[in-house]
């Protein structure tokens, strides 16, 4: 029987360690399967050549465009290895039948603890504290420092309510903040319970003392917060980001910084990455930045390696995904659907 062929893109590999283990193989091996994955040349043309008569796409590296999902022949799945499927075109792929998976449940606990790290950071001054102590400057800021209110009873506003700023609500709680949030695709319910007041997009925006932002990159989601958002905040409001870049008009954001519409900004996304060496974010001291490793840990790599082997091993086994982004099209495959069934996120993620 032939081997059960996924292509993925050449060098491709992720950034943080896991030694080069092959975890996605070990987990097809362990379920018996006879596959190979075979490393295509990132061009398109050439990536398309090879991965014509794949069974099954590892995206990573390149954006997965209709052009080259309507040119794969015979493909059953296209795995990913992040929680974001931006690099996807799952419109295309919902299109063609082909079920796009994610990894939603392996990293968010690191995301969560990033986001958390970026609030107390820029509402602690930590940077400039850091810096006053090493150039001799003790106590020198002090003044400054005095102005910073009591974090306990402060306001967490979220942009989105999903997994990641669940987590973040849970670490939030026990540091006495009051929190809302604004997601429209969310059952209310789901907020109260997770200790959170719903609220509209407005609300967020003007009553929290810190805004985080954890909108997907949908289409509908790009720039999606705009100069009359920023508009909206509390001066000495601080604004969090560890979603995705190009959900906020960045344009914006960096004059709201310069304006003092708001006063401090902790940002592990950009809107381009890695940003181009004249990003006025760069420079500026009201911001906190990190290069989009909120999710980085010991574990995140092995883990979400092999959540894409064990996504692979089951299409393989053409029995249905765990965590399918666009699960409407696992009805028209012929994918045989298994107990237990987790149908993922769903369409809105
Ligand atoms: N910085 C990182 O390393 C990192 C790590 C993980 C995830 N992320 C990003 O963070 C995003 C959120 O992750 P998650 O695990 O919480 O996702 P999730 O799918 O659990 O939650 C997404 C939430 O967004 C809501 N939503 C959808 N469309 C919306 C809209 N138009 N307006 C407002 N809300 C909308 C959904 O209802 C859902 O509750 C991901 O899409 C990913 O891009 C970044
Ligand atoms: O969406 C995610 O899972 C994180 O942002 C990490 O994604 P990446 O590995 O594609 O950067």
């Amino acid at each position: 029987m032939a081997k059960f062929r996924i292509v993925t893109p050449a060098g491709a590999s992720f950034t943080v360690a896991g030694g080069g283990y092959d975890y996605e193989m070990e987990a097809l091996n362990l379920a018996n399967i006879d596959a190979e994955i075979v490393e295509a040349p990132t061009d398109t043309a050439a990536f398309i050549a090879a991965a014509r008569d794949a069974d099954a796409i590892y995206a990573k590296g390149i954006p997965f465009t209709a052009e080259i999902i309507n040119a794969l022949d015979k493909c059953k799945v296209i795995s990913l290895g992040s929680v974001g499927v931006d690099s996807v075109d799952v419109k295309a792929a919902t299109a063609r039948g082909i079920p796009v998976t994610n990894v939603p449940d392996t990293f968010i606990e690191e995301v969560a603890d990033h986001c958390m790290m970026l609030l107390l950071a820029t509402f602690r001054r930590t940077i400039e504290q850091d810096r006053m102590v090493r150039e001799h400057r003790w106590r020198e800021g002090r003044p400054a420092l005095l102005q910073i209110p009591r974090l306990m009873g402060q306001t967490l506003g979220f942009v989105s309510f999903g997994r990641v700023a669940r987590a973040v609500a849970r670490r939030a709680k026990p540091f006495g903040l009051n929190m809302i949030a604004y997601d429209p695709f969310l059952d209310e319910t789901v907020m109260i319970e997770n200790g959170v007041i719903p609220a509209t997009l407005d609300e967020v925006m003007s009553r929290s003392d810190f805004v985080s932002m954890h909108a997907p990159a949908r289409p509908e989601c790009t720039g999606m917060l705009t100069e009359r958002h920023f508009k909206q905040m509390k001066p000495s409001a601080i604004f969090l980001n560890v979603g995705r870049g190009p959900t906020v008009d960045e344009a914006a954001l960096i004059k709201a910084l310069e304006q003092g519409w708001m006063a401090y900004a902790g940002l592990d996304v950009l809107e381009v990455e890695p940003p181009s060496h004249n990003n006025p974010l760069l420079k500026m001291e009201n911001v906190i930045l990190s290069a989009h490793t909120a999710s980085a840990s010991a574990r995140f790599d092995e883990a979400r390696k092999r959540r894409v082997g064990a996504e692979l091993a089951l299409v393989a086994q053409n029995k249905w995904p765990m965590s399918c982004v666009n699960p409407a099209v696992l009805q028209t495959t012929k994918l045989q659907r298994w107990q237990p069934v987790n149908l993922g996120r769903g369409p809105n993620s």
